[in-house]
């Protein structure tokens, strides 16, 4: 038996209001990655074409139950107005049973004219109770953490107690709980389980911000934020709570993602959720031991980026040992530290380089124990398409991440495993270079699609995510989170923008964009690599001489080696565990580059020096596109004048600026 089959939340829900699109494509979704029930948010069912009943039906055909309808606001503790809003109960309750559920969530009034007595919230409660209970329906209050006078769940239980009716319990919401500083108790402190009528589960970032706009825009699912969401699952589980674990995500990137992907997402956190807590039981999955991180990379190339791969790598130390016998796949060693090129036009790599030009295609790693891996990816339900093309053969075991890079799982021993499936090409065995791991990828991301990855990356691989920073980029901020594995075998920093105009904005313009763009590979003497990458011919991305001027004053630096610092094109930086010193490589091939670090004790990525290495590389980039428009225009035979007179310059200004050349 799979681990799949075995491996499912016990009663897994999610709140359509989590999910973009209309009602009939967050139902679609939701049923299509295994979610076993909805909770219908009552303005999804408002825009909808179709009736309750044929919600009913299409929630049946699809295999969902609908567990429960919301919400019920600003009912109780509002003088003067209890028989109306029996009567709009009523109506809600209609229609319910048109819908076929029968539990309603109602959240604590939010009204200026409540009043703040719980006698009177009570008394309101159990009215309602006994009119949902006469018609066979239940109602839990949920204590919303900006209620007016209601807003921690304790007091709703207080309330919920006080009134004391068989149809009325509580909703119990992990982020309302955790945001205001609570937890939810164990032991005689807690509620009773039966009097706990339903869980929501949401988490999020942390955030200095009032709760009403931190929970409308950014909820996450467990797992993507900061909030202590599994004790809480346990805590409530604890008490005795049985009922669906229901994810409720008010989220605007989520909104604005594909039902499908983020329905996805959900259902896998719920299981990491799951795996963490053991809620539900079973054994847990095997954790992924990283062993080595990363034993080769492959990149999909056409023939002309090839070249330009295959020279920067050769600038670094890099040497040419084999080549598949039957396709252009070659394989370049320094030491322990492989790169592939694949240049097989047949193949997926192929169809990549073709849509998405030069692309970061596979990434191997050497793990402890790659079966195991493998099952558990299969559990969160990963991709797993089996796939012999380029590096890989017909018994390699194969992961797809969200954005559809292969992860090749190998065995600890896994580079000389990969080696042996070429043929040696050079009589030269593979020197011990500088180059002696690869020590970070850095990715652009769409910012929609930043938790889904680092969801995957968290769940499946076992990562974890640094706090994330903002980099400054000349026309625009970066959000950049890295993801790193224990032990740092495997280091992924995520990179987000919401400006166009900035490096990564540019990057993630085209809809298929070539995911990863920057690798970084460690060193022990950097100034040596410098040196050797310096005779053979390459110069390194220029920083200017005030970051230099700067340095020496921030760190109390020996002005010899800012001095020598400078000489090299080195950046640095310190944080409290040590020093780093990194070097960058030329942009190359639609926008790639190389960095070399040399680590001692430090654990971050030098986001100090990004703004400055970002406003270098942005000027280069611009000089690039103004020299390749000059060229473009010398070649017409108005050389490229426009009617002003002036050069047509591609790099005027963010606003101004035509379509890059290039995708960088
Ligand atoms: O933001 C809201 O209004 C809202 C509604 C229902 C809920 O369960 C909730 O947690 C928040
Ligand atoms: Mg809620």
């Amino acid at each position: 038996m799979q681990a799949s089959d075995v491996f499912k939340p016990r009663s897994a829900s999610i709140a359509t209001v989590s999910l973009s699109g209309d009602l009939r494509e967050k139902l679609i979704a939701a049923a299509a990655v295994g979610f076993d029930g909805v909770e219908i948010f009552e303005n999804d069912l408002l825009a909808y074409a179709g009736s309750p009943q044929d919600v009913r039906k299409l929630a049946q055909d699809l295999g969902l139950a609908i567990v429960l309808y919301q919400p019920f606001r600003d009912f109780e503790a509002t003088p003067g107005r209890l028989a109306a809003n029996l009567d709009r109960a009523e109506r809600k309750f209609d229609v319910m049973q048109q819908l076929g559920v029968d539990l309603l969530l109602a959240c604590s009034n939010t009204q200026a004219d409540a009043i703040d007595d719980d006698a009177r919230a009570a008394a309101d409660l159990r009215a309602l109770a006994d009119r949902a209970g006469a018609r066979g329906l239940r109602i839990g209050y949920e204590a919303l953490s900006w209620g007016r006078h209601v807003h921690r769940w304790r007091r709703a239980w207080e309330i919920v107690g006080r009134a004391d009716h068989p149809a009325l319990g509580l909703v119990l919401d992990s982020f309302h709980t955790l945001c205001v500083g609570d937890a939810f108790p164990g032991g005689a402190d807690a509620p009773p389980g039966d009097k706990i009528f339903f869980v929501q589960l949401a988490d999020a970032p942390r955030l200095t911000l009032d709760p009403l706009s931190w929970s409308r825009h950014h909820r996450v699912f467990p797992g993507q934020g900061q909030l202590a969401v599994a004790e809480f699952l346990k805590a409530v589980c604890a008490a005795g709570y049985a009922g669906p674990l229901s994810l409720e995500v008010f989220n605007d990137n989520f909104r604005a993602a594909p039902p499908l992907a983020i329905a996805r997402d959900g259902l896998r956190s719920l299981l990491a959720l799951q795996d963490e807590t053991r809620v539900g039981g079973g054994a847990p999955l095997p954790a992924v031991g990283m062993h080595r991180g990363v034993a080769y990379l492959e990149f999909a190339v056409d023939a002309d980026a090839r070249e330009q791969f295959a020279a920067r790598f050769a600038e670094l130390g890099f040497v040419h040992v084999g080549r598949k016998r039957t396709k252009a796949v070659d394989l370049y060693r320094q030491g322990e530290v492989a790169v592939a090129l694949n240049a097989d036009p047949r193949g997926e790599a192929g169809g990549r380089a073709r849509t998405c030009g030069p692309s970061l295609h596979a990434i191997g790693l050497a793990i402890d124990a790659p079966a195991a891996a493998l099952a558990r990816g299969r559990a969160f339900r990963c991709e797993a398409s089996p796939s012999d093309d380029g590096v890989r053969d017909a018994s390699s075991l194969v992961l797809r991440t969200p954005d559809r890079i292969l992860i090749e799982l190998l065995g600890p021993n896994g580079l000389n495993e990969v080696t042996a499936r070429f043929d040696p090409v050079e009589d030269v065995r593979p020197e011990v270079g500088e180059l002696i791991r690869i020590d970070h990828l850095a990715q652009a991301i769409p910012v929609q699609e930043m938790d889904g990855i680092a969801l995957f990356l968290t769940a499946v691989l076992g990562l974890s995510a640094q706090q994330s920073c903002e980099i400054a980029d000349p026309h625009g901020l970066i959000e950049s989170r890295a993801m790193v594995s224990d032990g740092r075998a495997l280091a992924l920093p995520l990179n987000a923008t919401k400006s166009a105009g900035t490096m990564t904005g540019r990057r993630i313009a085209r809809p298929e964009r070539p995911a990863v763009h920057h690798v970084a590979f460690e060193t022990d003497d950097i100034f040596a690599a410098v040196r050797s990458m310096q005779t053979r011919g390459a110069s390194p991305l220029a920083i200017p001489h005030n970051y230099y001027e700067d340095l020496g004053s921030r760190f109390m630096l020996d002005s010899e080696f800012v001095k020598i610092l400078e000489d090299h094109s080195i950046m640095y930086d310190e944080d409290e565990f040590g020093r780093f010193l990194h070097v960058y490589g030329p942009a190359f091939a639609n926008g790639f580059f190389l960095e070399i670090v040399e680590r001692k004790g430090y654990l971050g990525f030098g986001a100090a020096n990004a703004p400055i290495r970002v406003a270098c590389q942005a000027h280069e980039y611009e000089r690039n596109a103004e020299l390749e428009t000059q060229r473009i225009g010398a070649m017409r035979p108005d050389g490229g004048r426009p009617p002003g007179g002036r050069l047509a310059t591609a790099a005027a200004s963010p606003s101004t600026r035509r379509p890059a050349p290039t995708c960088p």
